[in-house]
């Protein structure tokens, strides 16, 4: 954490929660945090498309500071492409952030970097704030490829991106060991891949997008080691998996592990 960029604790609920849970879970996280919480950290729940409606229903309604955004979105803008979303969609449904690029995608339904360019882009074209998910397996990490890994990625998505568009974008730096496992990086790894993101950002653009970029971790974070992961310099939040799912618990993280707000 590096005074100047506000820390981002998001959490990805992945395929979990329905429309009626979400409303609950997000009115449960609007009473556990206060004003202080929200002009400390940007905090942003990012439910499964079918809760997004309810989600922006409540948030607006009742006037809520939490962020919200999708886990995924179409590189297309419309048309032919059954099952898909677009990002007009999501923009309709006040959406402020969309994931892209998460492991999961790139594993289970082959999303490669040219793919996740694209998803980038569409994002862009709608004014949505990509998430963008890099990091490596456990083959890459035990090779020592980890660092390189994640930079490719991060290039790969970023091709015909300019720099005013870069320097809003997140970065999320989740390695894929230590997702959902409860095996959490270090502080100083997370540093260590984070680090040299940000140096990269400062090559394919300037210092300045690199300094404004807010880059997160995630993977098996807790209340419980959130604090050690935002006390590096490079490490500006947190893409929160399962502890999401509760809402006293992703309070807590919100909080960065401290008990009160
Ligand atoms: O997007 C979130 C990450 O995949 C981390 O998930 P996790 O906190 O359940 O390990």
């Amino acid at each position: 954490m590096t005074a100047g960029r506000k820390p981002l604790i998001a959490g990805n609920w992945k395929m979990n929660l329905n429309h009626l849970e979400a409303i609950a879970t997000v009115q449960k996280l609007a009473f556990a945090l206060n004003d202080k919480d929200f002009d400390r950290a940007d905090v942003a729940v990012l439910p499964p498309y079918t809760d997004l409606r309810s989600v922006q229903t409540l948030v607006d309604g009742d006037k809520l500071r939490i962020l919200y955004g999708a886990q995924d979105l179409s590189s297309y803008d419309g048309g032919a492409y059954t099952g898909e979303i677009s990002g007009a969609m999501l923009a309709k449904l006040g959406c402020t952030f969309v994931t892209i690029g998460h492991s999961e995608r790139r594993q289970y339904h082959r999303e490669d970097d040219e793919l996740v360019n694209g998803k980038v882009l569409a994002a862009y074209r709608h004014s949505l704030t990509p998430i963008l998910c890099v990091g490596e397996g456990l083959e890459v990490r035990r090779s020592g490829g980890h660092v390189a890994h994640s930079v490719a990625q991060l290039e790969g998505a970023l091709r015909k991106v300019t720099a005013e568009q870069a320097a809003s974008i997140v970065l999320a730096y989740e390695p894929v060991w230590a997702i959902g496992t409860g095996e959490v990086a270090t502080p100083a790894d997370a540093q260590e891949v984070c680090g040299a993101l940000r140096s990269r950002l400062a090559e394919l653009y300037d210092g300045e997008v690199a300094a404004a970029v807010r880059i997160l971790y995630g993977g098996s974070v807790k209340s419980d080691n959130i604090a050690g992961i935002m006390a590096q310099p490079d490490v500006d939040g947190a893409l929160v998996g399962g502890a999401s799912l509760d809402a006293a618990e992703f309070a807590r993280i919100c909080r960065f592990g401290e008990t009160s707000g």
